[in-house]
């Protein structure tokens, strides 16, 4: 029996749990919001799609009784507010804070052995939190942000090329904000060939670009931030955990020397398998590559410093 909790049933909870269930990732899906009913009820709504859909898993909804979540192997945190137009992610840092702390320090008390998948944004520092007030070993916290943002790299290298998604590869690594992104334009590939053979420098940074502010784009356009992507970013990464996939995913993940940063939860392409992170994988980046990391992390240092401001550490 397979069981994962997805806490946070709002847009991103939501869709990560739908997803889950349509593709049968686990036996046992669980929602938890403290919104009265609504996680019961979109889980009662997905239920209601099974035989439409033909899965098998169970989605059930519950209003913050953690005893529901217990034995989860994989639990997703999703809980804390979006930002709106103009705001950045690192601005829902004093709300969120809190909200994160306390639903990983409630998760815990069920689920000792669960692997932590954190979503809440700004989610390199919600990472950061959750490995610092919970103190479990590092290959069990995993940030989702990398996932979300190399597949919408390779949304935009296959519209500049005008070819399949999946037919490109392309990684996104750095700390998932505006600016701290760094799209990986060097070992972006069509078809394993070098994108740089079908598309202009210019056209690339463009590409590189609108990722960056990929997610600010949606913000915009939707009046708050987006949830199909991030909620299949979220099931992608539980799936290659719980199937023990071994798949290589940029995620936010705790370094101690590696890219020569430590002390810091940022992306960096690892390999997720049944024991959360079971390798971080070092690549040979050029010296424009590693400046740009080190500057990226210089940023998120920076936002994980305002913890001890909010109160959070
Ligand atoms: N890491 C990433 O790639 C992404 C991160 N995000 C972040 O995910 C978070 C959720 O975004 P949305 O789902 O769009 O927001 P939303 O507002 O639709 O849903 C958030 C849900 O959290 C619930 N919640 C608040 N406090 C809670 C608590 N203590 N316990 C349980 N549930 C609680 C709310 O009631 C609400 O239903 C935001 O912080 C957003 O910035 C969103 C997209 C991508
Ligand atoms: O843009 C936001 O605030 C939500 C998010 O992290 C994303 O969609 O990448």
């Amino acid at each position: 029996m397979s069981k994962v909790t997805v806490v946070g049933a709002g847009n991103v909870g939501a869709t990560c749990a739908n997803v889950l269930a349509f593709n049968e990732v686990a036996d046992e899906v669980v929602m938890l919001d403290v919104k009265e009913g609504v996680s019961e009820g979109k889980a009662m709504d997905m239920m209601q799609t099974a035989q439409l859909l033909g899965f098998d898993t169970t989605v059930v909804g519950c209003t913050n009784d953690y005893a529901q979540t217990a034995n989860s192997d994989v639990v997703v945190i999703t809980s804390g507010i979006p930002r709106k137009p103009g705001m950045t992610r690192e601005e829902l840092i004093g709300v969120n804070a809190g909200i994160v702390k306390s639903v990983a320090e409630n998760i815990l008390k069920y689920s000792p052995n669960a692997i932590l998948v954190v979503i809440s944004n700004p989610m390199d520092t919600m990472t950061y939190l959750s490995l610092k007030a919970l103190g479990l070993p590092k290959n069990r916290i995993i940030g989702m942000g990398g996932a979300l943002d190399s597949s919408r790299f390779k949304y935009f290298l296959s519209q500049a090329l005008g070819c399949n998604a999946n037919e490109v590869e392309g990684m996104v690594i750095g700390g998932h904000g505006d600016t701290t992104m760094i799209p990986l334009t060097r070992f972006a590939t069509y078809k394993g060939m070098p994108v740089t053979n079908f598309i202009s420098e210019e056209k690339l940074n463009e590409v590189a670009a609108a990722t960056m502010v990929g997610g600010a784009t949606l913000t915009k356009l939707l009046g708050t931030s987006a949830w199909y992507a991030p909620g299949a970013a979220g099931a992608f990464v539980v799936e290659s955990i719980l199937h023990d996939q071994k798949k290589m995913i940029p995620c936010s993940v705790y370094l101690e020397g590696e890219y020569g940063e430590s002390d810091i939860c940022i992306g960096v392409p690892v390999i997720l398998g049944k024991n959360g992170i079971e390798k971080i994988v070092e690549l040979d980046l050029n010296a424009d590559e590693k400046a740009k990391f080190a500057a990226s992390a210089k940023a998120v240092h920076g936002t994980n410093a305002a913890l001890k401001e909010v109160g959070a550490l």
